[in-house]
């Protein structure tokens, strides 16, 4: 059984792709079955962790067996959307945008970026990875023919509001938005911020603290 998303706790989905990438290898490699405990050690997790995850995703493994992988990597995909590939319109083809466009990787996780949109009419009518841009005018006219209800937002920091409410009046669902705006956007929209920068904040300050530590460590070994 598959449970439903809104139960399952944020940094548990997080960890899901994680495991998946450890299921698939561990199948290449030839197994049929794995355990909890072979995963969190792949992972430097605990076991318990694991089977936690995986419970809370509504599936147990077997005492004595673990998991048939190949049932867990379908359980898993089925759990994250990524069985069923949905095509998304990306809107603001510059740096980013266009590096997005060219991933390949985003269709076996179930993201399929259709096409782009800007208002640079430098960019209008070129194509990227076989992907063509469009101007932004004609986005909610494709979206409706297309039936598309993802939007990727990729433009400068000061458009990021208004360009998500033109996409949101459109008649997009689901924005996933790679700019740091906090976008206020009707609650029956899905709306999932890429927050690189509080990756880096976390990058940045551990690496401030080792550098501080081997400090000490260095100035102690001078005293
Ligand atoms: N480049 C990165 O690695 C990176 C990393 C993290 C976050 N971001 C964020 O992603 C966003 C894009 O960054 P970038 O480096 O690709 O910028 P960029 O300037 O290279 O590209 C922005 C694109 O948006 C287009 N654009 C501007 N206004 C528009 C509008 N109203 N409608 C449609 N398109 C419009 C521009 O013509 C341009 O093609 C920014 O908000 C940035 O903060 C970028």
């Amino acid at each position: 059984m598959i449970m439903k998303v809104s139960s399952v706790s944020l940094p548990t989905i997080k960890r899901l792709p994680s495991y998946l990438h450890i299921l698939r290898q561990a199948l290449e490699e030839g197994h049929e079955n794995i355990s909890s405990a072979y995963i969190a050690r792949a992972l430097h997790l605990e076991a318990i962790q694991v089977r936690k995850d995986l419970s809370a995703t509504g599936i147990s493994g077997q005492s004595g067996v673990g998991f048939n992988i190949a049932g867990l990597i379908k359980h898993l995909e089925d759990f994250l959307g990524w069985n069923n590939s949905r095509d998304a319109f990306l809107v603001g083809c510059g740096n980013l945008g266009v590096a997005l466009m060219g991933y390949e990787g985003f269709r076996e996780r179930g993201l399929n970026i259709v096409a782009g949109f800007d208002v640079d009419k430098n960019k209008i009518g070129k194509e990227i990875s076989g992907k063509k841009i469009f101007s932004l005018e004609k986005f909610p006219d494709l979206l409706e023919r297309l039936h598309i209800k993802i939007g990727v937002l990729t433009v400068p920091q000061n458009r990021a509001q208004q360009v998500a409410g033109y996409m949101v009046e459109s008649g997009i669902e689901a924005i996933w938005n790679f700019t740091s705006v906090r976008l206020d956007i009707p609650e029956h929209i899905i709306v999932e911020r890429v927050e690189l920068e509080c990756s880096l904040a976390v990058l940045s300050s551990r690496l401030r603290e080792k550098n501080e530590e081997s400090a000490e460590e260095f100035s102690g070994a001078n005293v």
